[in-house]
């Protein structure tokens, strides 16, 4: 998820502001060149710099006599290094003494911007806290119960905005060396890589509601990733248990066949057709020119054909399973596989045991592992007009799952089905590294696994780091970004804020875990020596298969591997670690995996391995990362930040940050407050816009008094959230617009949907009733770019916008007939009586304007 940043409004708390621009950086060295051509022609994420001279200079020490120098992107001009002593100790060091090297640089903000922020904000708490003071003491004697919440209001709103200002101090931004990470781990003597394995887990519900196309593009962009092709596993969680997916999967691992090797070939970006095909184009950077665009046009051919057969399921497989059904004759309606058995997930005709939330577990190993020596392809002929006789055309491992479903289970949405990943990848492969998406995100830039694997293996704090966030990015939003979708003020300033804490929150999506952290152990610098991992079944469950892949993926962090399981042979181990039953008075889904009972598992899972004293890295490149699909229109906003806001507030009470033990940080704990508790704003804000009712109804302003000074603290206040604003624009790299649209956002979210949260979550407290749910984001369908935003427009019901909506116009109608009727009752009685009409306006405080009427 991604929290909306919470811009306080209300008594001139104005707003939090600014975003941040990716960290820059065009790779100074531009290639990535090497052995393998695939990696060529890629921007590397990361401001690189030249590798030191490895040359032996005669008395055989490595001497890094070249100043490291870095590329300065436009974006990085208010950023500085910080960390270049260290970076320079660690050239010297060479990994000659067997010392890792740094694989990241660190930058914070000039101190041109970072001072005055600072100082801004000093100002502005100086100011509220003196404002504050001078409202206590002008209480406002007519109207005591309002200015007592008007009171409530400012202060909480002072606090909230404080509590926000605060973590943001510090803004860190580090930068991966993916050249050091090459030199380091790839341009071995033996040719071999020494990188670590990685498993990739991928999650998906829905055919249609997630539109399968995009699932298939997000597959086929992680098969193509640049990383080391015998040491990563893709797990593609289906949630649906859908044949659809089983034979979408089986034709895209087909299609792979074809796919990678190209992209390897050409070196194309982004390696997800879809998006690739979209680009008009874009320099070549590959190694075979001449044959660039013969193989382009025979690609997308391919590709169209590829996503016809795709299409081609939704018809195929029914008409398949009515012929069998037909010879079958008695007995339900199966669902066919082509090789003629019954699917065991769910049937097109829902029956027993083949029903949504109710079928067999199920896992596919679809691509086996491909071996470690390199395979080149065949030279082009008619069958494969691609030549591939110089490209490596292995594909690494592809697994299906679906885990049990039953009647009898809660089955905690993603975060059980990320579980059950975790433990069937145990099984399998069991990398020491995971990372993980969403169905509809895939990879935009191929050398993102290798930007995080610099966070996780440098030699500073790479041992303690739980996990890597990259941000999220969007494909689909509209240029202006109308329903802040981006969320540029979190994922651009909010998130380098807490990179100089302990690190970003989890978001759900684009994240690298270490094995070891998920699985609920502690980290190094908490852990004592004599740490064993205790094989308690209580813990983790009976599979002891599953207990022992722990310390060996501990083990397999800096040393290699063991080749992966024999699908076959462990099949009944397989069953049981997918069963419903599986986690029954285990810790699953508390102190080991992803958090349940929460609509923002994310969140909490982070939260949970921050406050057992892991770190966690913000790694942000160019190009990005990654890429999703945002919200199909404002009806699916709405509900996705009723998700997120509800899930938070919950989170506050049932994981509260203050609560906390001492491992996690202080500042780290009071931007969890925040980011738990943003809801509760809109509370106040709710009375702060009926006040104006009120005052109809009692025919006076209740105002503060006197009212030139409350107007005086006001724009100072509001003026210096625009300024802090302003700053963190400029270090963030932020446009106004996307500040804008922060603010705006806000507002929409804090009057249309954060009450309801709040609702919801008080309800659920006093009445112990549910909490919010998780219901599924509906993503945009591909579509034509004519016809790209046309879902935006369409109006839909959205019960959430009516207070949004409604409160002005009832202001207004109100206002009139109050108005009018006041009016013409003190106007027909003075008539009555006086035969005229007579006003005065009374004066109050020390202001010369009408601050109340009276006829
Ligand atoms: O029963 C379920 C429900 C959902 N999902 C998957 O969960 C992912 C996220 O769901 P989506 O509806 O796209 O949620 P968003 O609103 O886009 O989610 C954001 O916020 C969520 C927390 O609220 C995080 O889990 C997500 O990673 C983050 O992208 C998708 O891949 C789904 O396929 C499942 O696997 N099983
Ligand atoms: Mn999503």
């Amino acid at each position: 998820m991604a929290p909306q940043a919470p811009a306080n409004g209300g008594a001139g708390n104005g707003g939090t502001a600014a975003g941040g621009a990716a960290p820059s950086s065009a790779n100074e060295a531009g290639r990535h060149g090497g052995r393998n051509s695939e990696n060529n022609g890629v921007v590397a994420g990361g401001t690189t710099t030249a590798p030191p001279s490895v040359a032996a200079n005669g008395n055989g020490k490595q001497r890094a006599t070249r100043k490291r120098r870095l590329a300065v992107n436009p974006k990085d001009k208010y950023w500085t290094p910080i960390d270049e002593k260290e970076a320079a100790a660690a050239v010297e060091d060479g990994g000659e003494d067997g010392r890792r090297p740094l694989l990241f640089r660190t930058y914070r903000v000039k101190g041109i911007l970072l001072h005055p922020y600072r100082l801004l904000t000093l100002l502005r708490l100086i100011a509220i806290i003196l404002f504050f003071i001078w409202r206590i003491r002008h209480p406002h004697a007519d109207g005591m119960w309002l200015w007592w919440i008007s009171i409530g209001g400012d202060f909480w709103f002072g606090v909230t905005w404080l509590l926000n200002q605060v973590a943001k101090l510090n803004p860190i931004k580090r930068v991966p060396d993916l050249a050091l990470l090459k030199q380091q781990f790839d341009d071995l003597p033996d040719g071999n890589s020494n990188l670590p394995r990685l498993d990739v887990f991928i999650n998906t519900v829905d055919p249609i509601n997630e539109p399968m196309i995009y699932t298939m593009n997000s597959i086929l962009s992680i098969l193509a990733v640049d990383y080391p092709v015998d040491r990563t596993a893709t797990y593609l969680s289906d949630d649906g248990g859908s044949i659809i997916h089983y034979e979408g999967l089986l034709e895209t691992a087909n299609f792979a066949a074809l796919w990678v090797p190209f992209c390897r070939k050409h070196c194309i970006e982004p390696r997800a057709p879809e998006s690739y095909f979209a680009v008009k184009s874009r320099p070549y950077t590959g190694n075979a020119p001449d044959e660039f665009a013969d193989d382009h046009r025979r690609m997308s051919r391919e590709y169209d054909e590829f996503k016809m057969r795709l299409d081609a399921l939704f018809t195929k497989i029914p008409e398949r399973s009515d012929a069998h059904n037909a010879e079958a004759k008695e007995g339900a309606k199966a669902t066919w596989m082509a090789d003629g058995t019954q699917w065991p997930g769910t049937w097109f005709n829902p029956s027993e045991n083949h029903k949504k939330g109710q079928h067999a577990g199920i896992v596919k190993v679809m691509l086996n592992h491909p071996g470690n020596e390199p395979q080149f392809g065949a030279p082009a002929s008619s069958a494969n007009p691609l030549d591939f006789s110089a490209v490596d055309v292995r594909l690494p491992i592809l697994v299906y799952i679906s885990r049990e479903k039953s009647p009898d289970y809660d089955h905690q949405k993603k975060a059980g089905a990320m579980n059950v990943q975790l433990r069937v990848s145990a099984l399998l492969t069991n990398a020491p590294f995971i990372i993980n998406f969403d169905g509809d995100h895939y990879v935009n830039n191929s050398l993102a696994f290798r930007a995080a694997m610099c966070f996780m293996l440098d030699r500073r704090d790479g041992d303690n780091t739980a996990f890597v966030q990259f941000p999220q990015r969007f494909d689909d939003v509209d240029p202006t970004d109308r329903y802040c979708n981006h969320n540029r003020v979190f994922f651009d300033a909010t998130l380098l804020g807490l990179n100089g804490i302990q690190g970003p929150s989890y978001v759900g999506t684009g994240c690298m875990f270490r094995r070891i952290a998920v699985c609920g152990i502690d980290p190094p610098r908490w852990r004592s020596d004599d740490f064993k991992i205790v094989d308690n079944a209580n813990k983790f469950g009976n599979s002891m298969s599953f207990i022992n892949s722990i310390p060996s993926a501990a083990n397999q962090e800096w040393s290699m591997t063991s080749p992966p399981a024999d699908e076959e042979l462990i099949k009944e181990e397989l069953d049981n670690v997918m069963k419903c039953a599986y986690e029954d008075g285990t810790e699953f889904g508390k102190e080991i995996g992803w958090v349940y009972n929460i609509a923002t598992e994310d969140v909490v899972t982070g939260f949970r391995l921050h406050r057992t004293g892991w770190r966690s890295m913000y790694c942000r490149i160019e190009p990005d990362a990654f890429r999703g699909t945002a919200p199909i229109n404002l009806t699916e906003r709405l509900y996705q930040i009723l998700r997120w806001s509800g899930g938070s507030l919950e989170m506050f009470f049932s994981h509260c940050p203050l609560l906390a033990g001492r491992r996690l940080n202080f500042m780290q704990r009071i931007a969890y407050t925040n980011m738990t508790a943003y809801p509760i704003s809109s509370v106040f804000l709710v009375f702060y816009l009926l006040f104006p009712v009120i005052w109809i109804f009692r025919g006076e302003f209740y105002i503060q008094k006197p009212f030139p000074t409350y107007v005086l603290y006001l724009v100072i206040v509001i003026v210096m959230t625009e300024l802090i604003g302003m700053v963190e624009i400029k270090w963030a790299g932020l446009t106004l617009l996307d500040w804008i649209r922060n603010e705006q956002f806000y507002i929409i979210g804090a009057t249309a949907v954060y009450p309801l949260a709040t609702l919801h979550i008080v309800l659920k407290l006093v009445l112990r009733g549910k909490g919010v749910s998780f219901k599924l984001t509906a993503k945009q369908a591909i579509s034509t770019v004519n016809e790209k935003y046309a879902e935006m427009y369409i109006v839909q019901w959205a019960p959430l916008m009516i207070p949004t909506i409604v409160r002005p116009y009832i202001l207004f109608i109100l206002f009139v007939i109050a108005f009018v009727v006041v009016a013409a009752v003190v106007v027909a009685i003075h008539a009555a009586r006086t035969g005229s009409v007579r006003f005065h306006f009374r004066h109050s405080g020390g202001a010369s304007f009408p601050t109340s009427w009276g006829f």
